[in-house]
């Protein structure tokens, strides 16, 4: 028995000493506890403020255990030293709950690394890219899916007490279903949508509860009541619905792929890839991880900025009727806008940054990792420590965004109201910067602008209650819930 306590003793005071010797090899930051880090100084919600906050303390390059060491990052130049110098930092951390987003890790394009998501993110980015030349097959979906929302809203009798949720939401889901498989669903018959769209929200919710990191930390603890139950098996069962809905629709367009025709939608482009380049890394499996991707990273991101969109319309009504005022000068009424009337509405495309940039959406990244020692502007960063870069804190703090707490899109247009300000364009990034930033950019900024010009043109939107542009947290930020009355401008 004594034996046991003295082996017990001294194994406690060996890993006490080793892991602050470890600590101080990374960056200063809060105190940590053996352990469990800093688990216990974790906010509920908001971790991002809970991070700004630190760095007004540490400095824009801190670590945080959480108890894994992890890294974060609050400002530009260190983010873009890390991913758009740095190859290191293309890793992924491989732990949950960010490998619950695959049936299988290691595939698809999010949690993949070196080889395999180069080859993954080449052949997508590939089709995406064939797909917006030629007869630029993809702003025909977009449009295609902006006049069955607008059938849908035009169809709503009511329009006093209008709510938007479900018509912005069909209407992006609609433009990655076509361009993944070539079809779109009906507002009228959506309900199969709808299910998964539930899905998808009730996972993105719960991937940063703090039984989710404990998870992460120490995977044991799935074995252990409660904390296993929220932090894995929930999400593992939610997600698993997913991932069934989406198997059964890449197998249903595999049997529709016909090697004789031009590829439409990105399943049969994938095919193809498979068939031309005869790697074995293009197989199905990572077919339908990419599809996977697709969908929960295009989906919630795109809908919401276009929820918040309108959001900030009404709460600026006098920006909003300068937007439709542009777009009828530029556009007129007869049809709708489309990518060739971008550079004509600068206005309205500086209402689109400033709305991604005071939202603020993703507040920060999914985690990063490093594969080898490394500094990041002369820190040192010891190989498999996690990253965390907070575009948060980009868009809220660089000097560059003057009274940066203000909506005001004319900080993107010089003094002649039609060029753009550079600097301003260059830290506006929701979509991150680097090697590993959104494959999506492309078909996002073409929704953005096809969907909110077409939107403010056809409708004056009215708050019927007050508009509080407080987010609700999550890993996306969202705007509450909100009903408006939808004016016909025609
Ligand atoms: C307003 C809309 C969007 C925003 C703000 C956004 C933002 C982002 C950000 C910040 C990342 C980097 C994540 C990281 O480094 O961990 C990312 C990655 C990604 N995005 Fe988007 N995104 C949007 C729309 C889309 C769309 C429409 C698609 C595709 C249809 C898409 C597909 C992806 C994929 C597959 C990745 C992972 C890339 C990789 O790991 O190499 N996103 N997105």
């Amino acid at each position: 028995m004594g034996l046991a306590i003295i082996v017990i003793f001294v194994f406690l005071v060996l890993y006490i000493a080793h892991f602050y010797w470890n600590v101080s090899k990374y960056p200063k930051g809060p105190f940590p506890l053996p352990f469990i880090g800093n688990l216990l100084q974790f906010p509920a919600e908001n971790i991002h403020v809970f991070y700004d906050d630190l760095a007004k303390i540490y400095g824009p390059c801190f670590t945080i255990w959480t108890p894994l060491p992890s890294i974060v990052l609050t400002d530009y130049e260190q983010i873009k030293d890390a991913f758009v110098t740095q190859e290191t930092f293309t890793y992924r951390s491989h732990l949950p709950p960010e490998t619950l987003f695959q049936p299988h890790d290691h595939t698809g394009l999010m949690l993949t690394d070196g080889d395999d998501w180069k080859l993954q993110r080449k052949t997508a980015l590939k089709i995406l890219r064939n797909f917006g030349l030629g007869k630029n097959l993809m702003e025909e979906q977009v449009i295609g899916s902006i006049r069955e929302m607008q059938d849908q809203l035009g169809q709503i009798k009511d329009k006093s007490d209008v709510d938007l949720f479900w018509p912005i939401q069909l209407c992006v889901g609609n433009i990655i279903n076509e361009t993944l498989f070539g079809f779109h669903y009906k507002h009228e018959d959506c309900g199969k949508f709808q299910t998964f769209v539930k899905v998808i929200d009730t996972h993105i919710k719960s991937l940063r509860t703090r039984f989710a990191l404990l998870v992460a930390a120490f995977p044991w603890l799935r074995n252990v009541p409660v904390v296993g139950e929220i932090g894995y098996h929930f999400m593992r069962r939610n997600i698993d619905l997913y991932h069934n809905f989406m198997e059964q629709e890449v197998a249903s367009q595999i049997k529709t792929y016909n090697q004789e025709e031009e590829p439409t939608n990105f399943v049969h482009a994938y095919m193809r890839e498979m068939e031309i380049s005869g790697k074995p890394g293009l197989n199905p499996t990572n077919l339908c991880a990419s599809v996977v991707d697709f969908w929960l990273a295009g989906m919630e991101t795109t809908s919401n900025s276009i929820r918040w969109s309108i959001a900030y319309m009404m709460k600026y009504p006098e920006i909003q009727d300068k937007v439709r005022k542009e777009i009828q000068e530029n556009v007129g009424s007869s049809r709708l806008p489309s990518i060739e009337d971008k550079p004509n509405l600068p206005y309205t495309q500086a209402v689109i940054h400033e709305v991604q940039r005071h939202s603020n959406m993703v507040p920060m990244l999914g985690s990063h990792k490093n594969i080898k020692d490394t500094t990041i502007l002369g820190k040192p960063v010891p190989a498999e420590t996690f990253i965390f870069a907070q575009l948060w804190s980009v868009m809220k703090n660089d000097s560059v965004f003057e009274d940066s707490h203000l909506f005001n899109p004319d900080r993107y247009l010089h003094s002649n109201g039609e060029t753009f300000r550079k600097d301003v364009i260059e830290r506006t990034i929701p979509f991150s910067i680097g090697k590993r930033n959104c494959i999506g950019e492309g078909l996002a900024r073409m929704e953005l602008f096809l969907i909110f010009s077409a939107l403010i043109q056809n409708y004056e939107f009215v708050a019927t209650s007050n508009i509080d542009l407080t987010a609700q947290w999550s890993t996306v930020l969202t705007v509450k819930p909100y009903t408006c009355k939808s004016v016909p401008q025609f």
